[in-house]
């Protein structure tokens, strides 16, 4: 396996010898939040509580200010902070941090993002700067990018379900973010509500995040790299496509299987699989959705295009490039047919919001 620390004994058993302990210990994907790790329960809980601590005020590598902790991830801490060489603006960015010796995917983050802004790709945050700071025990690297608003999967919660014509905005709008990372030549890899988020200047503009699991597709020259025989599981279990689920090399097919995942779960509420705990119930429920009651099951109160896509992206191959554009089609002919237009709940709720709060100063507190 490519983790310096963690070394595959059997693959087709699963059993890794785990190099800081030096146990072999089964795989124990499914145990953490759903996350595939490569490493015992013991030393992944040591683990998550071992990452870069900044306290407010310090200043990392001379240069960036702490202010507060914005969020923490499976390997690594996300703070707000402030730029001492350009305080005159006081611009407030995101600046994500992992210890070096730890660093399991922060420098590919830098990579990506690095790529995205260069290629003036609209659906990410841009990468303003990276390096190392220093930190006890140990340096941390370091990536500061601009800031992004509230995480799907938190608007999700926060207004309930989405309505159609929000769901259907919001779906096409991931979808040119998946484009997007795949023009660049990258799968993403672990698309999920959680790993796309509101731009902090533009509530209705969805970005992308957090890439961590991504792998480049195309070699030097350019061509599909081949498939591996047999690849470890990668991403959520929940939204995982078929081919991870039977250890194949994900695809540009799989990044949109898995989308169409989350669009129906944005869609509907949820999907058939939710309470399924392990790996390969998960994997027996999406086999089954595809055909007669399970579809109807899955797909249930969707708009009928939603099976054309579905169909569609079924029968796309290892190689195929996606017809983005067909998908973009299928979409807007479901908002036609049910006479919608571009709608994003939370910024309605905020304009609401805003128009109650005008009428309530207008008339001195009272709504009339
Ligand atoms: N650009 C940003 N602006 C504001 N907050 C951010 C930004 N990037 C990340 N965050 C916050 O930090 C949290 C963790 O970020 P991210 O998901 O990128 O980290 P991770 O370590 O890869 O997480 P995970 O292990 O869950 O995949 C996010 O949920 C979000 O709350």
């Amino acid at each position: 396996m490519e983790n310096k620390r963690f070394r595959l004994e059997n693959p087709l058993e699963k059993r890794f010898q785990c190099l800081t302990c030096g146990n072999l210990v089964l795989f124990a994907s499914e145990d953490l939040h759903s996350r595939v790790v490569k490493s015992c329960f013991d030393c992944f809980t040591k683990e998550m509580t071992n990452i870069p601590e900044f306290t407010r005020g310090e200043v990392i590598d001379g240069r960036w200010k702490v202010d507060r902790l914005l969020g923490m991830g499976g390997f690594g801490a996300v703070f707000l902070v402030t730029d001492t060489k350009d305080v005159e603006s006081a611009m407030k960015y995101a600046l994500k941090t992992e210890y070096v010796s730890q660093s399991h995917n922060l420098k590919q983050e830098v990579y990506v993002l690095k790529l995205a802004t260069q290629h003036n790709r609209q659906h990410f945050c841009r990468f303003v700067h990276a390096g190392i700071g220093e930190n006890r025990p140990e340096k941390a690297f370091y990536l500061v990018m601009t800031l992004i608003g509230h995480t799907l999967e938190k608007l999700h919660k926060v207004c309930g379900r989405f309505t159609l014509p929000c769901a259907l905005s919001v779906g096409m709008q991931c979808l040119t973010a998946i484009e997007e990372i795949h023009s660049i030549g990258f799968l993403h890899r672990d698309v999920k509500p959680e790993n796309f988020a509101v731009s902090k200047e533009d509530e209705s503009r969805v970005i992308i995040i957090d890439f961590g699991l991504c792998r480049q597709y195309l070699d030097e020259k350019g061509r599909i790299r081949l498939p591996r025989p047999i690849v470890g599981f990668r991403g959520t279990v929940r939204y995982a496509p078929m081919s991870s689920h039977l250890r194949r090399e994900p695809s540009r097919k799989c990044d949109l299987e898995t989308w169409f995942y989350q669009q129906v779960e944005l869609t509907k509420g949820s999907l058939p699989w939710r309470q399924a705990e392990k790996k390969d119930e998960t994997g027996m429920f999406k086999e089954r959705c595809r055909f007669g009651v399970g579809l109807d099951i899955f797909l249930g109160g969707c708009p009928r295009q939603y099976v054309e896509i579905l169909r569609y992206i079924d029968q796309l191959g290892y190689y195929d490039e996606p017809d983005y554009n067909k998908i973009h089609n299928l979409l807007r002919m479901a908002m036609k047919c049910f006479g919608l237009t571009e709608k994003y709940d939370w910024v309605e709720a905020a304009r609401k919001a805003e128009e109650t709060a005008q009428l309530l100063r207008a008339n001195g507190g009272l709504v009339v």
